[in-house]
């Protein structure tokens, strides 16, 4: 660890890979709720952070701030080595203050959500081609030959004309994966990707993440699923209350957990 360097920073000193996500002190309110109390993390190339944490703790908040979907309070946060510019509006809430920097920040970033956001007007193949067509310029055939690719990745490829309403839930997130990788992104952000789903589809999109893990993929994982952080995490950060009560690999967080809380969190969990 180099002097002086933040303890959650600790594992970059570890790994020479380039950094894609960088967050430093993040403080996130909600009006009077202080959420993110200082939440420092990174991400390094082909790294997996699984963030993981009890009900409340500010896990999705995080995830959110990356994302730009929500404005931190204070705090860095850096994509693809860009730091998020932001400023004060005329009521004191932090604001983008370059709205075009959101949109490419946003372009590095694949983002899943727990209950799956498709377009419910589009069929699978549209949801997929959706943003390369009209955010990104991709003309529309290379499109759909990426986007067919991707849908066959994820085990769909039968179901490319089919609206979401007709799938179970574990097939629109898998969808839902298919269309975050579509914009190729550097980093994919899963917030809580199982979490809406009956317990017999969650294997099958697991599978899918754990596929992508496994390839090298970057990722950050809000996830309650702990076998699975601990098979596919090679970096696991445990939140307590907004701050970041002990992180290191996953032998270390599940095999032999430092913190009183942590040691809590686990057994509670089973
Ligand atoms: N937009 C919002 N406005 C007000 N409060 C919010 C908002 N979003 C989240 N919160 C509050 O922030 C706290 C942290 O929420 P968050 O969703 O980040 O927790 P979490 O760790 O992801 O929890 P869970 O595991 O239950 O999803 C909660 O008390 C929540 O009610």
């Amino acid at each position: 660890m180099a002097p002086g360097a933040a303890p959650a920073l600790e594992h970059l000193a570890q790994n020479g890979a380039a950094e894609a996500i960088h967050v430093e002190n993040l403080h996130k309110k909600f009006g009077e709720l202080h959420v993110l109390k200082g939440v420092s993390l990174s991400a390094r190339d082909g790294e997996v952070i699984a963030i993981i944490g009890g009900s409340g703790s500010g896990k999705s908040t995080l995830l959110r701030c990356i994302n730009c979907l929500e404005n931190p309070t204070s705090g860095i946060i850096r994509v693809n080595g860009e730091e998020i510019k932001l400023k004060a509006d005329s009521h004191g809430h932090t604001v983008p203050a370059d709205r075009k920097q959101i949109e490419r920040i946003r372009s590095k970033l694949g983002m899943v959500f727990q209950n799956f956001n498709l377009w419910s007007h589009m069929t699978l193949i549209e949801n997929v081609i959706e943003v390369p067509v009209h955010v990104l310029g991709v003309k529309r055939e290379v499109a759909i030959a990426e986007a067919e690719k991707l849908l066959a990745r994820v085990g769909l490829a039968e179901k490319r004309d089919v609206y979401p309403a007709y799938l179970s839930g574990g097939q629109q997130q898998r969808a839902a994966i298919a269309r975050a990788l579509a914009i190729n992104p550097r980093v994919m952000l899963f917030d809580e990707p199982t979490s809406a789903l009956d317990p017999e589809l969650v294997g099958e999109v697991l599978k899918v993440i754990g596929d992508l893990a496994r390839e090298g993929r970057t990722m950050v994982l809000v996830t309650h699923e702990m076998k699975f952080a601990r098979e596919v995490a090679t970096h696991v950060v445990y939140l307590y209350n907004g701050l970041v009560e002990e992180e290191g690999p996953p032998e270390q967080i599940f095999g032999a957990p430092k913190s009183e809380r942590l040691k809590q969190f686990i057994r509670n969990i089973g």
